[in-house]
């Protein structure tokens, strides 16, 4: 199935390459002309493991372009794969997902059914109520009508990508029309994983539900680390017992310095922004990110007990207090 991918960051690129790997011609487009370069040059923008074989392997299985009207033309579903950051106030930034919408409406236009999925992180609601209206007022069409729309969610982990694209735990569609859901079935049919369908806003909470989860499991281990610092407990065997119990899995316990990377942080605000506008309270995930923000201060503790002496000698750059 011909695919094209719209945004080649790491979830893109990872995502575009491994369609390409599983016989799938593809189309990436980027508003980033270096980017586009680059992998019409078969070197990868990013770094990933695997990922330079990956591009070098499949050399005549894709290009890069950023004309969005060509992408369609030859293909014959879209992800939206743009970048989702944070707002100063914790709510998300839309404006790559307005901008990739607003462009695939316009080339939608001209074509017959063409199926777009969403696999950026949005919160619930935003594939229905914001996507879709941008691509519909573009293109002059309707949606699960005369194009497709769903959500994919993507739960790749930088520096495990393409190993984790290969072989995920789980694949979750968010779907409508029937016809959308047959062309992402035969799209993922080489996986032998389950493959969970939903409504379009269950697929997007099963990713900040995913991630939300994830991260109060480190909060808590790292809540439990500190106690067993203080009674010389070795955090690692307890976590080794804990996870031992099958109903809760030994992974994700890790204790340390607090979580950080381009997902966990803003994932979890963006959940609790989104849950204060609809009048809850989302205590237990609003606990994960003080402790989160404490515990870098906890290591520094640690740190002048084993070096009396640390002022002036040590920096340590903490991701939410800056360096101490
Ligand atoms: N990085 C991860 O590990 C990861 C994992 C799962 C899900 N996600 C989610 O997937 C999404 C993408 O994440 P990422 O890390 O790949 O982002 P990224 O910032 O690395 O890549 C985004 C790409 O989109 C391009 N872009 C921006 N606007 C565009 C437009 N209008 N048209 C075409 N290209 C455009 C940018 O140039 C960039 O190359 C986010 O929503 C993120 O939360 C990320
Ligand atoms: O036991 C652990 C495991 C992780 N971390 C920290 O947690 C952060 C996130 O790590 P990791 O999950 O390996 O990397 P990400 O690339 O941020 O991936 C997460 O975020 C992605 C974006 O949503 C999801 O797709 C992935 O499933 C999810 O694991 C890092 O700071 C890690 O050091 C810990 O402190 N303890």
């Amino acid at each position: 199935m011909k695919v094209s991918i719209i945004g080649c960051g790491y979830v893109g690129l990872v995502t575009g390459l491994g369609f390409a790997e599983l016989g799938n011609p593809v189309v990436f487009v980027d508003s980033n002309g270096s980017k586009i370069k680059s992998i019409n040059d078969l070197i990868p923008p990013i770094y990933e493991p695997g990922l330079e074989e990956l591009i070098k392997k499949n050399e005549g299985k894709f290009y890069a372009t950023n004309d969005y009207f060509e992408a369609l033309d030859n293909s014959e579903v879209s992800f939206i794969c743009v970048g989702t950051p944070s707002k100063e106030d914790g709510s998300l930034d839309l404006r790559q997902v307005e901008e990739a919408s607003s462009k695939l409406g316009k080339a939608l236009a001209e074509k017959e059914f063409h199926v777009i999925v969403v696999k950026s992180t949005v919160l619930p609601g935003t594939t229905e109520n914001f996507v879709k209206p941008i691509i519909e007022k573009e293109s002059g069409k309707k949606a699960f009508d005369d194009f497709g729309l769903a959500m994919n969610p993507e739960f790749l982990r930088e520096g495990n990508a393409v190993e984790d694209f290969f072989n995920p735990d789980r694949i979750v569609i968010g779907v409508k029309d029937e016809r959308t859901k047959s062309v992402l079935e035969e799209l993922y049919k080489p996986f032998d994983c389950p493959k969970l369908i939903t409504e379009i806003k269950t697929a997007e909470m099963i990713k900040y539900a995913s991630n939300a989860f994830l991260a109060t499991k480190i909060s808590f281990a790292n809540e439990i680390g500190n106690i067993c610092k203080k009674l010389g407990i070795d955090v690692y065997k307890v976590f080794e017992g804990v996870g031992l119990d099958h109903r809760i899995n030994p992974s994700f316990f890790r204790a340390g310095i607090g979580f950080g990377g381009s997902c966990f942080p803003k994932d979890v605000r963006a959940l609790i922004r989104k849950s204060e506008e609809l009048g809850e309270d989302l205590q237990i995930l609003k606990a994960v990110i003080e402790v989160n923000e404490k515990q870098p201060l906890k290591m520094i503790e640690l740190l002048k007990k084993h070096i009396p002496d640390l002022r002036g000698k040590i920096s340590v750059f903490c991701p939410f207090l800056g360096l101490k």
